[in-house]
């Protein structure tokens, strides 16, 4: 029986696409030296991406940057030498923007928050006598929470409308208006791989706030996954082609489980914190698995 060196055992090689390194990366690059896989970091915040077939001597991209459009360009050039991303530029382009997720959940029955999309300070207002308050007014794109508003009446609706007209981006100028859901006071994170879910947590609402991220102290807990949240977390990710992502999900009253969205480069510092799953190391694995020559 011949024995592989490590090097021919792992002929996959790897480009790494961040823009600042987190924790989550320190932690990729420890999975990837200590399987001793082949990797270069590519940081877009410093370096430029040429469009060069010798990118194509990467057989996996793994796409980092936390701001969403250098996530996006980057894995469209590096699709474009042949290289396949995770996530994939359909997939971040997809779960970078609110109302494009919105739309392939719903249009595949993925229960969501009843959401009214209104790109006009007119048609704000008629959204939100529609809804009723209190309601939800948040922008298609960002994260951390930021500009997700909790609307209890009009006169804060007008502050609202008012802010984002002075924005300078279009997008942001865009509403998602939607049902408040207050039910369990916490929402619940799942990461899917493939088409596994790795394990699910929900992050309680800190004090003095209403909503649930852990960049605003939301507080990470393990809880128990039962099939209907697996079933959906893994649904949701493979209707929005993602393949490593992860799915936020709120409890409603009636209608159960639904999904507020999906990250494609998801954070995991509480998701490892609350479920002892190290993110980092089964994504590597799951590349070497699937992936490797
Ligand atoms: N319709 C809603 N009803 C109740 N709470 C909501 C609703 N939408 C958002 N929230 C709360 O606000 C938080 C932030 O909202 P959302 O996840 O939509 O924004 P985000 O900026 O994309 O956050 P993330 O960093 O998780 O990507 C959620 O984690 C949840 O706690």
């Amino acid at each position: 029986m011949k024995f592989l060196s490590m090097e021919e055992e792992y002929k996959l090689k790897i480009a790494l696409v961040v823009d600042i390194i987190r924790q989550e990366e320190k932690l990729l690059i420890k999975a990837l030296n200590d399987r001793n896989v082949d990797y270069d970091v590519i940081n877009v915040g410093q370096e430029p991406i040429p469009f060069n077939k010798a990118l194509g001597k990467y057989d996996i991209g793994i796409i980092r940057p936390v701001s969403m459009y250098r996530a996006l360009y980057s894995s469209a050039v590096l699709e474009a030498s042949g290289v396949h991303t995770i996530n994939s530029t359909e997939a971040i382009s997809i779960c970078g923007d609110k109302i494009l997720t919105y739309s392939k959940l719903f249009k595949n029955s993925i229960p969501i928050p009843d959401s009214i999309i209104a790109a006009s300070p007119d048609a704000v207002m008629k959204a939100y006598e529609q809804m009723g308050f209190p309601l939800i007014d948040k922008p298609p794109i960002g994260s951390w929470g930021r500009m997700v508003s909790l609307i209890r009446d009009v006169y804060e609706g007008k502050t609202i409308i008012e802010h984002r007209e002075m924005l300078n981006n279009a997008a942001l100028k865009v509403h998602i208006i939607q049902e408040y859901i207050k039910f369990k006071n916490r929402d619940i994170r799942c990461i899917v791989i493939g088409e596994e879910l790795l394990g699910c947590y929900a992050r309680n609402i800190p004090p003095n706030e209403w909503r649930a991220n852990v960049a605003l102290g939301g507080n990470p807990t393990p809880i128990q996954v039962d099939d209907k949240l697996r079933e959906l977390a893994i649904n949701a990710a493979k209707v929005v082609k993602g393949e490593f992502v992860s799915i936020d999900i709120l409890e409603h009253p009636m209608k159960g489980y639904v999904v507020n969205e999906l990250n494609d480069v998801p954070e995991f510092k509480g998701f490892m914190l609350a479920t002892g799953i190290n993110v980092a190391e089964k994504l590597i694995d799951y590349i070497i698995k699937i992936y490797r020559a």
